[in-house]
């Protein structure tokens, strides 16, 4: 296995896929590398028994494929001319609709992740927006752990994440103060050497101040709390793969205004409401007025909209993907025609 200097984490196959994609590619010189972060048109990339990181391209064809372009946390292969040439199969993904009204276009927040930490500030944690953030962690098959931020402004910190975490089933919950670095150590457990964890929540959760904390020196800019709404100013501009020093990797990022449903996931993130609709009269059940509903009494009112809203949404975004693809697939058999017509024509040999 390749060993690769602190920093860059971890990935098991590494070797066998790269030699894989040389076969494929018919390019012997492909080297491994990872993304530490992306810009416009450039990515910082570090490579194993390279102590400094270095920006490359990525070829063109890149940004046309399925999976979009590289992203933080992706494995890629290099080429010896410095350019991206291929991403390796990513595992374990976070994936958001892309900002803006009716949009239905996926983006990629993390890839290769094996933990999201879903921050929330403490003394008003939002409970609907960590389930939403849950649920995109879930539907990337990426597990999920709550830290409430800011645990000095509440006197029963551990008390309000204990019971936070129970009612909107993520059992591991935690609270943190970066500042005094009360409960840091809890979250540097929950991220062993060589493995890599993606920070997620609203701008002025505290994240970076939780990274610096975690990095023990002041790394990332952080920005002050206007006191009257106790909301931060937008200070993480890009996400970013940061080496911790006990060996853990974390992807800082930008605080988010809005995330989208993409891949399901809601019946991950709400599997006590999964587990009890399987015992209510129809299949389709909103649990709202049908009768036999397994769900309703049960769940309490706010969680049960919250389902609904993501449901919806999710239900929203299938069709929007299930259109795109059916027009997809038009336009490629009126290609194809188009071409058989011109080779009858005698235009095409
Ligand atoms: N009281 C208290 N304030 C904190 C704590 N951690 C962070 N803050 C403050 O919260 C504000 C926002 O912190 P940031 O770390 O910049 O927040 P962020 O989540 O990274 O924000 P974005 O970069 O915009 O996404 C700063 O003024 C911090 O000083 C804490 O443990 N207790
Ligand atoms: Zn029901």
């Amino acid at each position: 296995m390749t060993a690769f200097p602190a920093g860059i984490g971890r990935r098991d196959d590494l070797d066998a896929e790269l030699s894989e994609l040389r076969d494929q590619l018919g390019e012997a010189t492909l080297a491994p590398a990872r993304v530490l972060s992306q810009h416009s048109g450039v990515w910082l990339v570090a490579e194993p028994d390279v102590p400094e990181p270095r920006l490359v391209h990525a070829r063109a064809r890149l940004r046309e494929e399925a999976e979009g372009p590289p992203v933080t946390g992706d494995w890629v292969a290099l080429d010896d001319g410095d350019a991206i040439a291929a991403v390796l199969p990513r595992r374990g993904t976070v994936v958001r609709r892309a900002v803006g009204e009716g949009r239905a276009e996926r983006q990629v927040l993390a890839a290769n992740v094996e933990l999201a930490l879903i921050a929330e500030p403490l003394p008003d944690p939002n409970a609907r927006r960590a389930e939403r953030l849950a649920s995109i962690a879930g539907a990337g098959d990426v597990p999920v752990a709550l830290v409430l931020t800011k645990a000095d402004l509440d006197p029963d910190a551990d008390a309000t994440a204990l019971r936070l975490g129970r009612e909107i089933g993520l059992p591991d919950a935690i609270a943190v103060c970066s500042k005094s670095g009360d409960g840091v150590g809890i979250v540097r457990s929950l991220l062993p050497p060589g493995s890599t964890a993606v920070l997620l929540g609203p701008s002025g959760a505290g994240k970076s101040t939780l990274v610096n904390a975690l990095l023990g020196e002041e790394r990332q800019a952080t920005g002050d709390v206007r006191e009257s709404d106790r909301r931060g100013r937008h200070t993480t501009v890009t996400r970013e793969l940061l080496g911790l020093p006990h060996g853990g990797l974390l992807i800082d990022t930008p605080g988010m205004r809005e995330v989208g449903m993409w891949d399901g996931g809601v019946d991950d993130s709400f599997d006590d409401v999964a587990a009890l609709a399987a015992a209510c009269r129809f299949s389709d059940c909103a649990h709202d007025s049908e009768p036999d509903c397994a769900v309703r009494g049960e769940i309490a009112p706010e969680r049960l909209e919250a389902w609904r809203k993501l449901a919806r949404e999710q239900a929203w975004v299938d069709d929007r993907r299930a259109a795109a693809r059916a027009r997809e697939r038009l336009g490629r058999s009126y290609g194809r025609i188009q071409r058989k017509a011109r080779w009858v024509k005698g235009e095409e040999r």
